[in-house]
């Protein structure tokens, strides 16, 4: 391929309703070692049964305080970490599955991640062509064409490659480095990509630029995105949908209207509510978030969010709450936010 990657938006029969990947069940458990020798004294549940769809063509929002599993699951949808339970289908086809499922080499071509730590992720030692042109060279890929792609994705985000090509990696601002990283992960031409924190560390008015960038590639190339952060405000812009997670659990997923206009986890409430940018009339009516998570090697039983929740009742230490259908794709994991669950609070919550 001597030019940007192959166009990869819906055609005919092949909607933006088709989930692009399929994850259930997943889990991570981290052991926790102790004492000289080192044996396992705890284990932190960094992701503790997450199921989602990504559809094909929309940027997916996971949004959450910190700890809460956001980076261990991309992670294990990147598949750098193996999950201790459940499974994920891209296109249809089982991950890493034996026989007839997906290989995950193949797997790894489809799907590429982004980093927050935009140094820490490029090869110090090679000029940023090289390091552009490195995924294709492995795959084969001739070097005068690896070395053409490499110049037109310099291009595509924004870097003339007659000035940027040879440069190495410190000779870049943090901005043009995440946007050598965006070009080195289009270079297999993937049609996922999983952004981690990809704006955190740059300033606003380069977030800004980033971000616009990434909406622009997205509509060209027609990818699709997992997009990661802490900042609900870029997922606000980014996203079609977003996922809210709390403890190693997901706690509320919808479409990106209903998780900022009628949220309904009293975590997701009281997340916005903390917001910097949030409506100042709003944030009067709404408590505020308080205090920090518990700690994941021992979860509050029940619902996790129950400790730090200021309408929980005696049910919610008793059983953890299933996903409540509010309709629309809108649902939340609160036995508060089910209507007409008969409890007195179920109408103020999801109003
Ligand atoms: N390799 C590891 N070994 C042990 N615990 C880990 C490991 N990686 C993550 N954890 C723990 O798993 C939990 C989830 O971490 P994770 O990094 O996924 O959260 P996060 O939501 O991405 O947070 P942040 O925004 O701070 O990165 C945390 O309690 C973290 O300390």
């Amino acid at each position: 391929m001597s030019e940007t990657p192959t166009d990869h938006r819906p055609g005919p029969g092949n909607g933006p309703a088709r989930p692009l990947l399929l994850v259930r069940d997943l889990v991570k458990h981290f052991p926790i070692r102790g004492g000289l020798l080192g044996r396992p004294v705890g284990t932190v549940r960094a992701v503790d049964g997450v199921s989602f769809a990504v559809r094909a063509g929309e940027t997916l929002g996971i949004v959450g305080e910190s700890g809460c599993g956001k980076s261990t699951t991309a992670r294990l949808l990147m598949r750098l970490l193996e999950p201790d339970g459940g499974g994920m289908a891209f296109d249809g086809a089982p991950v890493g599955a034996s026989g007839g499922g997906m290989a995950l080499k193949e797997y790894r071509r489809q799907v590429q991640m982004v980093f927050q730590d935009s140094y820490a992720s490029l090869n110090p030692r090679l000029p940023i062509e090289d390091t552009i042109a490195f995924a294709p060279r492995v795959h084969g890929v001739p070097a005068r064409e690896a070395g053409e792609r490499a110049h037109a994705l310099l291009a595509a985000v924004g870097l003339d490659p007659a000035q940027f090509a040879r440069r190495y990696p410190h000779e870049l601002s943090g901005g043009q480095r995440q946007r050598v990283n965006i070009a080195r992960a289009l270079a297999l031409n993937p049609r996922l990509v999983l952004l981690d924190e990809p704006v955190s560390a740059l300033d606003k008015s380069v977030e800004a630029q980033v971000l616009n960038l990434l909406a622009d590639l997205k509509e060209r190339f027609g990818l699709t995105y997992v997009f990661i952060s802490h900042d609900l405000n870029v997922v606000q812009w980014i996203s079609d949908r977003v996922l809210v997670m709390y403890l190693g659990k997901v706690v509320e997923e919808g479409p990106v209207e209903a998780i900022y206009e009628r949220p309904a986890h009293p975590y997701t409430r009281a997340l916005l509510a903390s917001r910097p940018a949030m409506d100042p009339a709003r944030r009067r009516t709404e408590p505020p978030l308080t205090g920090d998570p518990p700690n994941p090697v021992n979860p509050p039983s029940g619902c996790r969010f129950r400790t730090r929740c200021p309408f929980a009742e005696p049910v919610c230490a008793e059983r953890a709450p299933a996903a409540a259908d509010l309709g629309g794709g809108h649902a939340a994991a609160c036995h508060m936010a089910l209507p007409g669950s008969g409890h007195s609070r179920a109408g103020r919550l999801a109003a």
